[in-house]
């Protein structure tokens, strides 16, 4: 039975979009040290897949949805706080003794933070723990360029996980470190892939970085998207549209590879993140698919449907791309059709 602290602390899991973080969550969530961890997922977007794809799902797991923690669902992150701390006083879930929230990849962390502190139920009970930001070696120089939240993200941290530096060019890296290190000189930063990374270590933190972090941070405000300034201090338009494409019928792989390769060549820079849970024809378990602008992670077999729902969901957060029209030609060229139109189909008799 874990020792309930007095107050518990809150570490806060961010990092911009397709940096890591359920990657990284679920390695943590698998580790011993962390299995008294209520986990709070919160995701920008139509439909959360996240909690699918952390394939955990319990009392102790609470999915916020359709809004960013630093804004809109400011007001639901403290009623689920205090629901897991009412449940666990009634011995009605098992006791935790950590919280972790994984915010949007568009989230400001500092709202969140504060709106622990500024509680007057919470602040009673709980207390800002370590901030952990993923930054992806691949795309997390660009993301810096040109997202302002990227920018927040990594300076209020206490810790900086670089991801994917496995993908990335050797001297990525370093640049990337040196740009790190200059936005949030407290920081330490960690490679994920280092063996030396300690995920208990990681919600450890401490109260002095901690604090240097939130000063810094204290100038930022968020918006949930729309009009934004660059980290540059240049006015920037980022039109971020998050929408769902939802599936009845299994998907054929080969005619789904075709037009995402297609997407991706053409508009690659303004498909902020697809993620998507595939019923894909001839499969029994779902294929999850991943893509972070130019690059695409290799689809993955999970576990297995946690529900009767089998339909296939593909998350969009685009910047300033034309959702009817992407829905459009999804449906056009991805979605396997009926067995007669498929027959008469030279796109879907390829490759068989
Ligand atoms: N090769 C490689 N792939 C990684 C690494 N970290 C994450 N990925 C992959 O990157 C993709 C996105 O990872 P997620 O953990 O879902 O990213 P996220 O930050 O939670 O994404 P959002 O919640 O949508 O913002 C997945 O396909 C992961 O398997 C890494 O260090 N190396």
């Amino acid at each position: 039975m874990p020792e309930i602290p007095e107050f518990t602390p809150v570490n806060l899991l961010t990092g911009f979009l397709g940096s890591g973080k359920t990657t990284l969550l679920r390695r943590m969530l698998n580790d011993p040290a962390l299995s008294d961890t209520a986990v709070l997922i919160n995701e920008f977007g139509e439909a959360g897949l996240d909690h699918h794809l952390v394939e955990r799902i319990d009392d102790n797991m609470v999915l916020l949805q359709s809004g960013c923690i630093c804004c809109t669902v400011r007001g639901e992150l403290v009623d689920a706080l205090r629901d897991l701390h009412s449940r666990r006083e009634r011995g009605l879930i098992p006791p935790f003794s950590r919280v972790m929230i994984e915010s949007t990849g568009l989230a400001d962390p500092f709202p969140t933070l504060s709106t622990i502190k500024a509680d007057p139920v919470l602040r009673h009970h709980f207390r800002p723990g370590s901030v952990i930001a993923t930054v992806d070696a691949v795309n997390g120089a660009r993301q810096l360029d040109v997202y302002v939240e990227s920018n927040r993200q990594a300076a209020i941290a206490d810790w900086l996980v670089l991801t994917k530096s496995d993908l990335a060019r050797a001297d990525a890296d370093d640049g990337l470190r040196e740009r790190l290190r200059r936005l949030n000189p407290d920081a330490s930063i960690i490679d994920v892939h280092d063996p030396a990374l300690s995920v208990a270590e990681l919600v450890a933190g401490s109260d002095a970085t901690r604090g240097a972090g939130l000063q810094s941070a204290s100038g930022f405000y968020c918006e949930d998207s729309r009009e934004l300034v660059t980290a540059a201090g240049e006015a920037h338009s980022a039109a971020f549209r998050s929408f769902v494409l939802s599936v009845d019928r299994a998907i054929d792989w080969t005619a789904f590879g075709i037009w995402l390769t297609m997407l991706i060549n053409r508009h690659g820079e303004r498909v902020l993140r697809v993620k998507g849970i595939l019923n894909i024809e001839g499969e029994d378990r779902p294929v999850a698919i991943h893509g972070v602008q130019h690059l695409v992670h290799t689809p993955v077999h999970m576990g297995g449907w946690s529900s009767q729902d089998r339909r296939s969901r593909i998350v969009f957060i685009v910047d300033g791309l034309d959702a009817t029209l992407l829905k459009r030609s999804f449906e056009a060229f991805a979605v396997a059709p009926p067995d007669p139109v498929r027959a008469a189909s030279p796109l879907y008799n390829r490759n068989r």
